[in-house]
């Protein structure tokens, strides 16, 4: 703080104004630096391990992970008026509007700030053209993530997700091994399976139906590119697509962001 002091005297000294005029007009600078958090953007459709993989690198990164899914879930399991809107709109499948999750997402910014949180890596958030570009004005975005993978396979995954609401985590029961077609090449993705004791307790979301999962995926193709557009005139956008399951995708996923600068080998060996 000295030091700043030091150098605004300095400059306004130079510059041949008063000192306090200059840290006045500084002001909204500063504070924009302040607020600014660097931050990771994991993109990509319903169903493609957004959240699964987004923990995995937060964990190996040792930076937090923010799911806006999760936040969402937080109000719907409210018993209040504001909770039971929210739940309609995502059990239909559709949105929550733009400002509305930015208010939560830049509440739980603050906690973060609070506890001195660094980094964060987000996954569901942005989803539309206008929540990416806010996004950039409060974060300093350093990476945008794309997931992709086959739509019979999105739609497979989601209606196999399982969460144990006795420990929180989340399982995928779904065993896939589909040969190839004209259109796509063979993939194989084993289950994640919840471990017995977790049996008793497995929940599914009200949200993964057959005929919600369908709505969110048109949902997602009708803002993805705007999205992936804004990033990509950032300078930001990686796309990755997934051929297989978590064990062969983490550590190519980790070779792809290590490539790109973004992970040191410290770091992935931790
Ligand atoms: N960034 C967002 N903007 C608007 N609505 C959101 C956002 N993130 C989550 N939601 C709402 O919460 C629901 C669940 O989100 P999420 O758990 O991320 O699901 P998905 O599996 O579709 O990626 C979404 O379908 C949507 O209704």
């Amino acid at each position: 703080m000295l030091q700043r002091a030091k150098v605004i005297a300095q400059v306004a000294q130079h510059a041949g104004i008063k000192p306090d005029i200059l840290q006045e007009a500084l002001k909204p600078t500063v504070t924009a630096i302040q607020r600014s958090v660097p931050s990771w953007v994991f993109l990509g459709p319903p169903g493609v391990g957004k959240g699964t993989y987004a923990s995995r690198v937060a964990d190996a990164l040792g930076i937090a992970h923010i799911s806006a899914g999760d936040l969402v879930r937080t109000v719907m399991k409210e018993q209040t008026e504001l909770g039971r809107k929210v739940a309609t709109v995502v059990n239909e499948g559709n949105l929550l509007p733009d400002s509305y999750v930015l208010q939560l997402l830049q509440k739980r910014l603050q906690e973060g700030a609070r506890r001195g949180e660094e980094g964060v890596l987000l996954d569901g958030f942005p989803r539309t053209r206008a929540q990416a570009e806010s996004l950039l004005t409060f974060s300093d975005v350093q990476l945008a993530l794309n997931l992709s993978l086959r739509e019979d396979v999105l739609i497979a995954k989601c209606l196999a997700r399982r969460n144990c609401k006795e420990c929180g985590k989340n399982f995928n029961v779904a065993d896939i091994d589909l040969p190839a077609s004209p259109t796509a090449p063979a993939i194989k993705m084993p289950p994640l399976m919840p471990p017995s004791g977790c049996m008793a307790y497995l929940e599914r979301r009200s949200d993964d139906n057959f005929t919600t999962v369908k709505r969110r995926l048109e949902v997602y193709h009708s803002e993805a590119k705007p999205v992936e557009e804004v990033f990509r005139q950032a300078g930001v956008l990686k796309d990755f697509h997934i051929t297989g399951g978590i064990s062969e995708t983490f550590p190519r996923l980790l070779a792809a962001l290590q490539a790109r600068g973004s992970i040191t080998e410290e770091k992935q060996a931790a």
